[in-house]
């Protein structure tokens, strides 16, 4: 029996887990996870332990992790050296610039732990660039395609846009990683999602990943791999990508993911960095499901309170009075989709009717924003631009919602309560969706504004 001793525990191999190994090809996350396992093959079940390449922390998440290295240490661990300091990052996201002194406390112990373990990239508010974690992955290049890499965030998936396998873990997984240098994995199935043709004007990737969910609900790839390909994918900027793997945890995922082409390679060589296995899903590789979208077909989608799988075409809602418009967050706060929000404002050329709140997610969209005179277009129609932050997405700061009011927001999980009063109810949909809805004082459908009709 080939096993692997982790810590004690002995992990089985293939012929214990899940099915022997067949002949079958492979899927890109089972490439991925058997070179980072150091093994010819996987198979979905299979348990390895792997190498993980890059790990991120937050404002958040590293506070968390340091509670875990107190509690190991008070069990004799040595939690004075990592493996390897260099395949950390860290960002100040979440709480910053701090709303309130627990997280003015959270970002001292992030300071007190780079300079403890030697972690030189971090990216610090009002220190230069910095901003939400998934964003700031892709726009620093900080994961490369072909990587393991595991983050204190659910959404760390979204870097699964990049051909990376990015998943997200807790406090005392990432722990145990930052002192071992590796992890144990269950290598996941794969749903594979073929996306065909191209989105119409007016409809955007967001629109792709609420209808999918709507499809398949909020567990139906529980612990499963999301791999999307086809060409609507190649149609797609990566930054609409993104979006789209970003919410695949909104489905129960492990990860997203896009096997890299000419598209992500470019951008790569742009940030020279080459060099990474460009991996993809073999023509034979085993699928627990197979589902096909026309691109060409799909209508603007909402997500209703209270859950990202309450999916419906937004004609269901057109013309709900909202109190706020929120353009923001990892999902909906990337430079494309401040420009696509842009695009509708500009089409209008009018003021907002109701409350709108832009929160770039990084100081380089806001940067772009600026240079590009969109900060204009979106102070013009009368938004109030804040600095870049989850903000409102987590309910933390930046525009969170009173008792029974209504929002729609570009943003990725609307529970009860989640941006802000409990009774107050989030409607989830595309940034175009949510500019047009700010200048209508409604739920909207841009193309209305757009001039494709519907
Ligand atoms: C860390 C948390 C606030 C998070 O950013 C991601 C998570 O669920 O880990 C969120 O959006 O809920
Ligand atoms: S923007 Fe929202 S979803 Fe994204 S990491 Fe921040 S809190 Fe989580």
């Amino acid at each position: 029996m080939r096993s692997d001793a982790l810590n004690g525990a002995t992990l089985l191999g293939p012929s214990h887990m899940g099915s022997a190994a067949s002949d079958m090809g492979m899927t890109i996350t089972e490439k991925i996870l058997a070179l980072a396992s150091g093994r010819q093959r996987v198979s979905a079940g299979d348990v390895v332990v792997a190498k993980v390449d890059r790990v991120m922390m937050h404002d958040v998440g590293a506070p968390g992790v340091w509670d875990v290295f107190q509690e190991l240490k008070s069990r004799g661990v040595d939690v004075s050296r990592l493996f390897n300091p260099g395949m950390i990052w860290m960002t100040e996201d979440h709480f910053v610039p701090p709303p309130d002194p627990k997280s003015a406390e959270n970002v001292r112990l992030m300071e007190q732990m780079a300079d403890m373990y030697g972690i030189k990239e971090y990216y610090r508010f009002g220190l230069g660039t910095y901003g939400v974690c998934h964003t700031l992955a892709y726009e620093e290049a900080l994961v490369l395609p072909g990587q393991v890499y595991v983050g204190t965030d659910s959404h760390t998936v979204t870097s699964g846009a990049l051909g990376a396998f990015a998943t997200g873990m807790g406090h005392t997984d990432v722990a145990y990683i930052l002192l071992n240098g590796k992890n144990w994995f269950r290598v996941p199935e794969t749903i594979l999602f073929r996306l065909n043709g191209r989105l119409r004007d007016g409809v955007m990737g967001k629109d792709v990943i609420l209808r999918i969910l709507g499809d398949i609900g909020a567990d139906g790839a529980n612990y499963m791999a999301m791999e999307f390909a086809g060409d609507g994918v190649r149609a797609m900027p990566l930054e609409d990508r993104m979006t789209v793997t970003n919410m695949t945890v909104e489905a129960g995922a492990k990860n997203g993911i896009m096997a890299p082409d000419e598209q992500v390679i470019e951008y790569y060589r742009e940030k020279g960095k080459s060099g990474f296995p460009a991996l993809s899903s073999d023509g034979d590789a085993e699928y627990r499901d197979v589902h096909d979208y026309d691109l060409g077909r799909l209508e603007p989608m909402v997500a209703k309170p209270h859950s990202p799988a309450n999916a419906a075409e937004l004609s269901e809602v057109e013309g709900l009075e909202v109190d706020e418009a929120y353009l923001g967050s990892c999902t909906g706060g990337k430079y494309y989709d401040m420009v696509q929000a842009a695009r509708i404002l500009r089409k209008a050329n009018r003021k907002a009717k109701t409350r709108f709140v832009v929160v770039p997610s990084t100081t380089n969209v806001y940067r772009r924003m600026l240079r590009e005179g969109l900060l204009d277009v979106f102070l013009d129609a009368g938004a109030v631009v804040g600095p870049p932050t989850c903000g409102a997405c987590i309910g933390g700061h930046m525009g969170v919602l009173g008792p029974d009011e209504v929002a729609v927001s570009s943003t990725n999980r609307n529970f009860p309560g989640r941006m802000g009063h409990r009774t107050s109810k989030v409607y989830l949909a595309s940034p175009a969706t949510v500019a047009a809805s700010a200048l209508e004082g409604r739920i909207t459908d841009p193309r209305r504004i757009l001039g494709g009709g519907n």
